[in-house]
């Protein structure tokens, strides 16, 4: 498997805006996984903005992953969903997901969590944060060893999570992470998103 980028969505936006920017942002390069993640919003307009956001990923073959709720994952048939430590416990998640659905699991900096969640099934495990970020006050640091040491363990992707750019991805890509998860380097590059997007398409497939 390639490595791969996985999208999570600006923590608030216009919709009617952001669907036009996220279809150009799609379509500038290779995007794998969109998450939707509000963490502000009630549950109506997560529903709202899923009606109009999961057809514009789905239609590209790109998976799309709701942030923390598998209740509505589920509801608005979307193709994942991802939990935290404290959010949904991983069992709960996939009862209500279904087998085939993606639950994949914030795992921090532990190996501990990790391979419990790699254990129980998740479908992939997350490690972060990596660099500082704009996004989420982060509850761990992650270093570079842990993806090294994961994926020379174990079958389970990893993603890399938290303050990653195109300019400070690589180490991470060399550790051997599956993912990259970007949220401000993608929506706040100083030359927009699509640009964004086609710099790490070309860092992914260098
Ligand atoms: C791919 C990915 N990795 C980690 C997170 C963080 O999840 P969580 O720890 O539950 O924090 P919130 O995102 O809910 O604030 C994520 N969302 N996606
Ligand atoms: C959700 C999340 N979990 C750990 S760091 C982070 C924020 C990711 O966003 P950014 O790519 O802007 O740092
Ligand atoms: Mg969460």
């Amino acid at each position: 498997m390639t490595q791969q980028l996985y999208l999570i969505t600006p923590p608030k936006f216009d919709l009617d805006e952001f669907a036009k920017t996220l279809a150009n942002t799609l379509d500038a390069g290779d995007v794998s996984c969109v998450q939707l993640r509000l963490k502000e919003a009630s549950d109506d307009e997560i529903r709202k903005a899923c009606a109009v956001l999961r057809p514009i990923v789905q239609d590209r073959d790109i998976a799309f992953v709701l942030n923390d709720n598998p209740t509505l994952a589920k509801e608005l048939a979307c193709d994942g969903v991802h939990v935290g430590q404290e959010d949904t416990p991983y069992k709960k998640a996939r009862e209500i997901m279904g087998k085939d659905a993606i639950v994949g699991m914030t795992c921090h900096d532990s190996k501990h969590m990790a391979m419990v969640a790699g254990e129980q099934g998740a479908d992939y495990v997350a490690f972060g944060a990596f660099y500082p970020t704009q996004t989420k006050e982060p509850k761990s640091k992650a270093e570079p060893w842990i993806l090294e040491w994961w994926t020379s363990m174990f079958e389970v992707p990893c993603v890399a999570i938290g303050g990653i750019t195109d300019e400070n991805a690589t180490p991470l890509l060399e550790a051997g992470a599956d993912f990259i998860a970007v949220c401000g380097g993608v929506w706040d590059h100083p030359d927009g998103p699509e640009e964004a997007v086609k710099k790490f398409t070309a860092l992914l497939n260098s």
